[in-house]
């Protein structure tokens, strides 16, 4: 039996990449890594009854290969005794036979248990993917993580199953007929490993250098696959520019880069056989001069010189696929290494390290050096979120410095404040995708730090600055993050988002289908979209990053409207850099420099607080001159408030 599940990798088919740092790592980014280490080897072991079976049929049927030359010894013996063969012939067929069935056989097992791992690896290793900490994910190459999911897991499972079984296998067979080799003839079988050790020698040698440049070849194809990604992503942008040939150009230098790694790969491969070719022959012909001498002074019967010839010719294609085997193995070792990488992805739920924001601090001292009070909310309850003198950077620049403000559990609170000073910021650290470095995050009277993602999300509805939407149809984009919503309440989240009359003119309504990022609804009919969806979900907050960014004035103000109708339920913030979406808001917090600078009322504000008062200014003089650009094109007077974009 000669085990030959062989599967070919040539390194460049298969794709992984070293990790490379996009973007700056938070200093404050707490959540540790929970990573099952080793992984591959726990799948593997999960595995145990496939491979074991697989094994021992493969045992059973190294077994029926090393009986069969002895057993053509015996019938050329038998024929010269000129004794009856029928018996011999027969088992000898049975052999054969069993052989080829056993091997099928154990290719199945083992073949089930690598698909077995693949699953197992992919199903898991997308649940951590998904569950990561978003200030790691960030920091990582989606290309990378993709190859490493899709790519190495069907590396790994070739090295795992195929790779191993046929060392194994294919190496009891080597030592089998070696063990057989000795019995018959110890001085030729000396021959035989000399020269065949140097050939295995050197083999040895070539399979580290394989693995050195599978490692490199599929690093560069992880490069290739990310930049790939990086080009779809923003396919109308590469257009709009004009830059599709640098672009092109500069895949065809990754590709290249590809084609020199997975040359080298190949050229290696390639000189598996040869190398061990060579020792082969030397080996033949030395066992066939020897050994014909042998015979020739009567001190090696026909038989047994036949029988080792044999067992020679039955160690060549073992030996040559185990060598092969130990190749693909040492490619596929570098996927194991990476695949455990990915499997060891910080994980949010991890608990706040020592030193981290577990502990909310004390209220923070007013300005009369009593500690103040949790802000209570008009029901006297906790306020809906709560900033505790946090503090928080991305790598050493600070972007939040001693933030405290409350949010009470009614009402529209608004987040202002020139580009950059730190809004949305703010909002991932209540939606915790972030972790404060220096103080507290409190939902509900809570630190989020103790409370699980769940608690957080389910509470916190988040509309995005950027409107994620996704392909899928627009009932389906609705209900993401309420999936059990009824009719009456998916009605009630359109009409409140002002998408009721987007939807009856679609095709099929809310069962139109969009495209990837929500392609088939304009920018303001996506920001809405994700508005219904926030809705839907019944939060106790409702985090507007700029929401009425795409609007036009009038699509603005039925938004606004909404959402006075949606602050009565919930606490409503939102970040705008239309002040006119702001005026009415029950507080506004100015944040200038990742610090709060004031909180009050519009007309407060415009009194009080010199930077807002020039955001405003500067915004109405804006609106008015548009008002009257207009007034004058139109002949009309314009009534609207003005509105322009601050920072
Ligand atoms: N992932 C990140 N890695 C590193 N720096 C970041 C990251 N996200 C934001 N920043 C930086 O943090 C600062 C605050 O960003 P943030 O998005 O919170 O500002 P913003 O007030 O919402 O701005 P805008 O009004 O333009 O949306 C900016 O200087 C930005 O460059």
């Amino acid at each position: 039996m000669t085990t030959t599940t062989t599967a070919t990798t040539t390194g460049s088919t298969t794709t992984a990449a070293t990790t490379k740092t996009a973007a700056t790592t938070p200093s404050t980014a707490t959540s540790t890594a929970t990573a099952p280490r080793g992984l591959v080897a726990q799948l593997t072991r999960a595995q145990a009854r496939f491979l074991t079976g697989g094994v021992l049929l493969g045992i059973l049927g190294v077994a029926s290969t090393l009986v069969q030359p002895q057993l053509v010894a015996h019938l050329i013996e038998a024929v010269g005794r000129k004794e009856p063969i029928a018996l011999l012939v027969t088992l000898l067929a049975v052999l054969f036979v069993a052989d080829a069935a056993l091997s099928a056989t154990q290719g199945c097992l083992i073949g089930r248990a690598g698909e077995n791992i693949v699953r197992d690896a992919r199903v898991l290793l997308s649940g951590r993917v998904l569950r990561a900490d978003l200030s790691y994910l960030n920091t990582q190459r989606q290309g990378d993580v993709h190859t490493r999911l899709v790519g190495d897991t069907a590396l790994m499972k070739i090295a795992l199953t195929q790779s191993l079984a046929q060392i194994l296998l294919n190496g009891l067979i080597v030592l089998g007929g070696v063990v057989m080799m000795a019995l018959i003839d110890v001085w030729l079988l000396l021959v035989t490993v000399g020269c065949l050790g140097v050939a295995s020698v050197a083999s040895i040698g070539v399979a580290r250098g394989l693995r050195r440049a599978a490692l490199v070849n599929r690093a560069d194809t992880g490069e290739f696959g990310a930049d790939l990604q990086r080009v779809l992503a923003a396919l109308p942008t590469v257009k709009a520019a004009g830059a599709e040939g640098r672009e092109e150009d500069r895949l065809a230098a990754r590709a290249d880069t590809v084609r020199r790694s997975g040359n080298r790969v190949t050229v290696l491969n390639a000189l598996f056989s040869p190398v061990l070719n060579v020792g082969l022959q030397a080996s033949l012909a030395a066992v066939m001069g020897i050994g014909m001498a042998r015979v020739a002074t009567t001190s090696l019967s026909v038989a047994e010189f036949t029988a080792f010839t044999m067992y020679l010719f039955y160690l060549v294609s073992p030996l040559v696929l185990v060598f092969l085997a130990l190749g693909t193995y040492q490619q596929g070792r570098a996927a194991v290494q990476r695949v455990d990488e990915l499997a060891g992805i910080p994980q949010e739920d991890a608990p706040a390290p020592d030193g981290g924001s577990g502990t909310a601090p004390a209220p923070v001292p007013d300005a009369s050096g009593r500690p103040a009070a949790a802000s209570p909310a008009p029901d006297g309850g906790h306020p809906a979120v709560e900033f505790r003198d946090v503090g928080f950077g991305y790598g050493d620049r600070t972007v939040l410095d001693a933030v405290s403000f409350t949010v009470p559990r009614r009402g529209l609170t608004a987040l202002v404040g020139v580009s950059g000073a730190g809004k949305t910021t703010v909002f991932q650290l209540i939606e915790r995708f972030y972790r404060p470095g220096r103080g507290a995050v409190l939902l509900d009277g809570r630190d989020i730090a103790h409370l699980s993602t769940a608690e957080i999300r389910d509470g916190v509805g988040y509309v995005q600055q950027d409107s994620a939407a996704m392909r899928g149809t627009l009932r389906e984009n609705i209900v993401y993050a309420a999936p059990d919503a009824t009719e009456a309440d998916i009605e009630e989240a359109v009409e409140l988002a002002g998408l009721t009359h987007v939807v009856a003119a679609l095709p099929d309504g809310l069962d139109t289908p969009l495209g990837d990022h929500g392609i088939g609804l304009s920018g303001g009919q996506r920001q809405r979209l994700c508005v219904a969806r926030a809705l839907l979900q019944k939060p106790a907050v409702i985090l507007l990053d700029e929401a009425t960014a795409h609007l036009d004035s009038e699509a603005e103000a039925a938004l606004r409207d909404s959402l006075r109708r949606i602050a009565r339920r919930c606490a409503v913030v939102a970040i705008a850099h239309r002040i006119s979406t702001v005026v009415e808001a029950d507080r506004i917090v100015v944040l200038d420099e990742g610090r709060v600078r004031a909180v009050g009322t519009h007309a407060q504000l415009v009194r009080d607080d010199a930077l807002y008062g020039r955001l405003a200014a500067a915004q109405f003089a804006d609106g008015a001159r548009a008002g009257a650009a207009a007034e004058a094109a139109a002949g009309t007077p314009s009534g609207q408030p003005a509105v322009g974009v601050a920072g």
